[in-house]
């Protein structure tokens, strides 16, 4: 039922060697939303944990995991939970939450076993956590939404912060999705890097014959990775993620590191980028 990969933190030296098969496996996370499974990347980027619980129809517990060393998964962290399928509940602390999809649910440190049922597919981002925040769920109309890009450049978008400091408090998870006009393709684009903070972007909302062609690497030495529905791409905090798409996307994007304010990044202008 509970499947856990460990992803070790990558030199951008090493990166720079590293051919497409290597880029996939160290940068790219596959296959995290199977049906009755529970499915966990630790990573080595501020032990930032992601991963997909797909009920389907029956109940999946996350509690125990062996990476953490804690008895229980939140003993010392915080949890993010975003319903990309159909309806489904999640049950912590005795309390259950009812969520339609783009919801977001946060869990603080300390929220013990969480429960998934239903018909919902629930992407998870966690960060560790020393103190407890307020449990929340935040339906979309509660995100702070912030318009940006056009349509000329075809990177017109709404950045929907959900576990943001303008909407709720947390320890160091930052998470939201970016929802793209119909026409526009690029993400991200001008680009940016924060070395502060790790970053992963996971792809939803895709046609299944759809890719998503996402930039990683440092802005003078990039690389990409072909991307499909519900897979994840790892931003290491040496490099810039973008992404344009071959049909319609979204992305959810979930952070950890130094610091919780959204606005610090480095951008790079697209005439530096090689
Ligand atoms: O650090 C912030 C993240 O990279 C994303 O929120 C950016 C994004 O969603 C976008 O430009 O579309
Ligand atoms: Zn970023």
């Amino acid at each position: 039922m509970l499947h856990v990969e460990t992803r070790h933190a990558v030199h951008p030296d090493q990166a720079r060697t590293m051919d497409t098969a290597a880029l996939r496996r160290h940068f790219l996370a596959e296959g995290l939303f199977q049906d009755g499974r529970l499915r966990l990347v630790y990573t080595h980027y501020d032990r930032f944990v992601l991963g997909g619980a797909v009920p389907a129809g029956g109940h999946l517990t996350l509690d125990h995991v062996a990476e953490t060393g804690t008895p229980g998964f939140l003993d010392r962290r915080e949890l993010g939970i975003v319903n990309l399928g159909g309806p489904g509940t999640v049950t912590a602390m005795g309390d259950s939450w009812a969520m339609t999809r783009g919801d977001v649910l946060y869990l603080g440190m300390g929220a013990g076993p969480v429960g998934f049922a239903g018909e919902g597919r629930f992407y998870l981002a966690s960060a560790p956590a020393h103190r407890t925040c307020r449990t929340r769920l935040i339906r979309p109309a509660e995100a702070n939404r912030v318009e940006l890009g056009s349509a000329e450049a075809a990177n017109r978008r709404a950045i929907m912060q959900f576990i943001h400091p303008l909407v709720m408090e947390s320890c160091q998870l930052v998470l939201g999705y970016t929802v793209l006009e119909p026409g526009s393709v690029w993400n991200t684009m001008p680009p940016h890097t924060h070395d502060r903070r790790m970053e992963a972007y996971l792809y939803w909302d895709m046609a299944p014959g759809d890719r998503v062609l996402h930039l990683m690497g440092p802005p003078d030495e990039t690389r990409h990775l072909f991307v499909a529905n519900e897979e994840a791409a790892l931003s290491p905090p040496w490099s810039i993620h973008a992404g344009a798409g071959t049909g319609r996307y979204g992305f959810v994007w979930a952070m950890a590191g130094d610091n919780i304010d959204f606005t610090d990044m480095d951008m790079v202008a697209p005439g530096d980028l090689r």
